[in-house]
């Protein structure tokens, strides 16, 4: 389906991002709607980039983004559009001596929760991601997976309307990426995924976007991707091959 974006809840238009000489992003386009959708692409396509600039965290070189029809660079609508989005980055960073309820709910109150209700989000939101029993924990005491789901906690109790994740389940192990897969399976919105784990793709994404060297190769359903994969490739490796062969063939269509 083409659509141009305008009702959309996330709408990037030719989204340019130049490091010096480097080009991260080289226009990049898509619109969102509520869903869970992978941002897929290997080391250094562009994926932290896409999802930092969509966070409002680094103005593009060139491009629009739109969030709830605000533009999230726009001098009157960034406080809005910024309010609606939410990045849980890869290996999110808090001051270890404050609780797990306090980082959640001071968020919460940034991002324009009366206090009352911060410190209500910030519990409902721990309950959600499994970690109400860790509540008045130090976040120095808590493991890396407990983190991210602080992290995610954070997120969800801001009441974003979009929620980005930057690969949420490198670094866990096979447990905990289990029940990261599941509790990303339960978010509400539009959720965009960023990960290299194809098997965390095919349980989560009913929509793939695939970059490559700062470009869109594919966007699409996984089914889509699959049939991008050379005949006779092994069931299990479709996906993986289906995204290496588009990766190949140059710009999408
Ligand atoms: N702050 C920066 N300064 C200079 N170059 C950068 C910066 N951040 C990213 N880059 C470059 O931009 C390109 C895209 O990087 P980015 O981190 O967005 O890729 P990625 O797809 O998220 O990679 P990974 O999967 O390894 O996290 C790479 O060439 C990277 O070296």
């Amino acid at each position: 389906m083409v659509h141009d974006g305008t009702t959309m809840r996330l709408a990037v238009r030719g989204l340019v991002q130049e490091y010096g000489a480097v080009r991260a992003l080289d226009g990049v386009s898509f619109a969102l709607d509520e869903g869970v959708t992978a941002l897929i692409g290997a080391n250094g396509a562009g994926k932290s980039t896409l999802l930092t600039a969509v966070a409002g965290g680094r103005r593009p070189t060139a491009g629009t983004v739109e969030v709830a029809g605000h533009d999230v660079y726009g001098r009157r609508t960034r406080r809005p559009a910024q309010r609606r989005v939410a990045l849980v980055p890869q290996l999110p960073r808090f001051p270890s001596n404050l609780t797990a309820h306090e980082v959640v709910a001071y968020l919460a109150w940034m991002r324009g929760l009366p206090s009352g209700r911060a410190a209500r989000a910030a519990d409902e939101a721990l309950e959600r991601v499994g970690l109400e029993a860790r509540r008045s924990s130090k976040l120095g005491s808590l493991s890396g997976g407990m983190l991210r789901r602080v992290a995610l906690a954070q997120a969800l109790a801001g009441e974003a309307d979009v929620l980005l994740l930057d690969e949420p389940s490198t670094g866990l192990d096979p447990h905990q990426r289990r029940g990261m897969v599941e509790l990303l399976q339960t978010l509400p919105g539009t959720v965009l995924i960023s990960s290299h784990v194809m098997e965390d793709v095919a349980d989560l994404a009913e929509r793939i976007i695939a970059l490559h060297e700062g470009l869109v190769r594919f966007d699409g359903t996984p089914a889509g991707l699959v049939e991008r994969a050379p005949a006779g490739t092994a069931e299990h490796r479709r996906l993986e091959a289906g995204f290496l062969t588009v990766c190949l063939e140059g710009r999408a269509a």
